[in-house]
C-alpha cells in the first residue's frame, strides 16, 4: 500500500509517548505543523506542552512514536532538527547581555547553512535602529523580540516559540503578534505555546489542546473557544 503524505506538512509527531519514571507526559500524541501557519498548543499547566516541544525540537528522545520532517521518518535529536531547519526560543531568554545586538544575531547564524544577513533580520524585529547596542540595554519586550531575531538567523522552517509572550503587554505583545503572523506569510511553520489566550488566540491559525498528556481538542481558534471539553479542562485546573 502506498502512504499519502501531506505536503503541506513540514514537521509531524506520530504518536509520541513520553515518560518520565512512573509520569506519562505524553501518550499518543499526533501534531501536525503546516508550512506557512501558526498552531498554538495550549493546555493546563502539567498537560505536556514543553515536553511536546521539547520531542520535536530534538532535545529529549520520546519513549515511543516518530517524528517526521518533510514528509520523512527520521530519528530526531537537537543537532539534526536544527541543521534541518527547526528552530527554537526558550522560556527563559537565550540573548547573551554583554555582546551587542547584530553580535547575537551573527553568533546565532554560525553553524547555518542558510546565512541570512542580521541586519536584515534586525530590521524585521524592528530592532534594526538598536544594532550596535549592547544586548543588556534592551527592554524586556525587545530582549524577546532578539530572542526571536536569533531563532529567524537560521532561516528556518519550523519555529517553535515556548512562551514568548510571558510578561509581556500592550505595545509588546501587539509588536510580538504581528512579528509571528509575518514569519508565518513567509512560508514558515509556527508552534506557539503560550499562557496569554488573548494573545495566543488572536495570533494562530490553529489551536492543539493538550491535558494529561492527550490531545483533548484540535480545531480553529473559534471553534476551541466554544469547546466544552477545553472550558471544563481549564475550569478545573485552578488557572
Ligand atoms: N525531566 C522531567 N522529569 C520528570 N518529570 C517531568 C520532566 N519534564 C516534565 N515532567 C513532567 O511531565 C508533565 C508534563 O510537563 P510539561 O512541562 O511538559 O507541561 P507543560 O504543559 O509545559 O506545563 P507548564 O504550562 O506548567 O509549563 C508534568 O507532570 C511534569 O512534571
Amino acid at each position: 500500500m502506498t502512504e499519502t503524505i501531506d505536503k503541506t506538512v513540514v514537521l509531524a509527531a506520530e504518536k509520541i509517548t513520553a515518560r518520565f519514571g512512573g509520569i506519562v507526559a505524553l501518550k499518543d500524541v499526533d501534531l501536525a505543523v503546516r508550512r506557512g501557519s501558526v498552531l498554538g498548543l495550549i493546555g493546563p499547566n502539567g498537560a505536556g506542552k514543553t515536553t511536546l516541544v521539547n520531542v520535536l525540537s530534538g532535545l529529549i528522545q520520546p519513549t515511543s512514536g516518530r517524528i517526521r520532517f518533510d514528509g520523512v521518518h527520521r530519528s530526531w535529536t537537537l543537532g539534526k532538527a536544527a541543521r534541518s531547519g527547526v528552530a527554537r526560543t526558550f522560556q527563559a531568554s537565550t540573548v547573551f547581555r554583554e555582546f551587542s545586538v547584530v553580535e547575537n544575531v551573527s553568533i546565532g547564524g554560525l553553524n547555518s547553512k542558510r546565512p541570512v544577513d542580521p541586519h536584515q533580520i534586525l530590521d524585521r524585529v524592528d530592532l534594526g535602529g538598536r544594532a550596535h547596542e549592547v544586548a543588556g540595554s534592551l527592554s524586556f519586550g525587545e530582549l524577546r523580540r532578539l530572542g526571536v531575531a536569533i531563532a529567524l538567523s537560521t532561516a528556518p522552517k519550523v519555529i517553535l516559540l515556548d512562551e514568548p509572550g510571558a510578561g509581556l503587554t500592550g505595545h509588546d505583545l501587539t509588536m510580538l503578534a504581528n512579528l509571528i503572523r509575518g514569519i508565518r506569510d513567509d512560508g514558515t511553520g509556527v508552534v506557539l505555546v503560550d499562557h496569554n489566550m488573548r494573545f495566543l488566540m488572536n495570533t494562530v491559525d490553529s489551536v492543539v489542546v493538550l491535558e494529561g498528556g492527550m490531545v483533548i481538542a484540535e480545531g480553529s481558534p473559534e471553534e476551541i473557544q466554544r469547546d466544552q471539553r477545553v472550558l471544563a479542562a481549564y475550569l478545573g485546573s485552578h488557572e
